[in-house]
């Protein structure tokens, strides 16, 4: 009898002290260095083609909480109620300085000016974009490297996942953040969409990215700050526009908030499941929303991390398909 093969059913959070070595950490560092950093983008950074307002309350205003969520999605840029207000007076916008533009007044025009003025301070100010950061990818099956050979049999421990999964997508992130540097709370994953499919394993232009579970390991010791944020952990009342209306999401200014802060610690891993499984299929279901994360400035000296991501796609026989 064949013993059917899931992809697990929890909602754990881990974390797991000296899951490397400081040796296997400073090479990792090293390979990241002599292979070249190139700053961090997003999946959404570059968008702002087109400004969609969010009036979310549909006042047929937008307020300043508003306008930073238009530009949030637009430019994936975090402004805060003073930098919207500098932007507004020095547009010459909201000449009567409350906070309020009318939906009249963002006609096509003043959204040019917003975007060129908001397209110079990603420039100018980057500390502002969601994520402030280097990389740079490490692909084991192109590098004779046999510590980062080993890491693929130290994952498939870890995770107790077929190692034809764990084979398929092999390939981690090195990211380096410098002073001030940040990431905005995210999901590492994008929730469920019936016109699109799994990206990593088809060639669909209309993809979506599907990673089941992050493995997060801190390369080093973080002299202050840098903690990674979950800002809904165990939230059992999270309500997604709740959440995003109170702009949380900033982790650049309100860290603080957040519900658990992991503190960066060398060789230290972060294991979570950003799916949960869906009762069906047994395998890939939604978004655990409550994975919202990010990286909270780093206040003194730098911080080095890893990121694995155990990638799936919809279907169980794909997957787990011998190639
Ligand atoms: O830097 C951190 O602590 C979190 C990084 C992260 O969430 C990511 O790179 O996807
Ligand atoms: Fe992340």
């Amino acid at each position: 009898m064949s013993r059917k093969v899931t992809i697990g059913s929890t909602r754990r959070r881990k974390e797991i002290p000296d899951f490397f070595t400081r040796e296997e950490c400073n090479h990792i560092i090293t390979l990241a260095k002599e292979q070249g950093l190139e700053s961090s983008l997003t999946t959404s950074t570059g968008k702002g083609k087109g400004l969609t307002l969010r009036d979310s309350n549909g006042d047929q205003k937008l307020s300043l909480r508003e306008m930073q969520m238009t530009l949030e999605d637009g430019f994936d840029i975090y402004l805060d109620d003073d930098d919207i207000r500098q932007m507004y007076a020095e547009l010459g916008v909201d000449l009567n300085k409350d906070g309020f533009l009318s939906r009249q007044e963002v006609d096509g025009e003043t959204i040019r000016k917003i975007s060129s003025y908001v397209m110079k301070v990603e420039e100018e100010q980057p500390i502002k974009k969601s994520r402030f950061s280097e990389q740079t990818w490490i692909y084991p099956d192109k590098t004779e490297d046999p510590l980062v050979q080993s890491f693929q049999d130290r994952i498939a421990k870890l995770t107790m996942l077929p190692r034809v999964l764990i084979d398929k997508f092999s390939y981690f992130q090195v990211v380096h953040y410098g002073k001030q540097g940040h990431y905005n709370a995210h999901h590492d994953s994008s929730y469920l969409d019936d016109s699109s499919t799994c990206c990593h394993l088809t060639e669909s232009k209309q993809c979506r990215i599907c990673r089941y579970m992050t493995i997060m390991v801190y390369l080093n010791n973080v002299a202050e700050g840098g903690e990674t944020a979950f800002p809904v952990a165990n939230n059992d009342t999270y309500n997604a526009y709740v959440f995003r209306q109170t702009g949380m999401m900033n982790l650049n200014t309100r860290c603080q908030d957040s519900n658990l802060k992991v503190q960066p610690q060398q060789g230290k891993a972060v294991v979570w499941y950003n799916h949960f499984i869906n009762a069906s299929t047994g395998w890939l279901g939604d978004v655990d929303p409550l994975t919202w994360h990010g990286g909270c400035p780093v206040t003194k000296g730098h911080k080095w991390i890893m990121n694995r991501w155990i990638a799936v796609s919809e279907s169980r026989e794909v997957d787990l398909a011998v190639p």
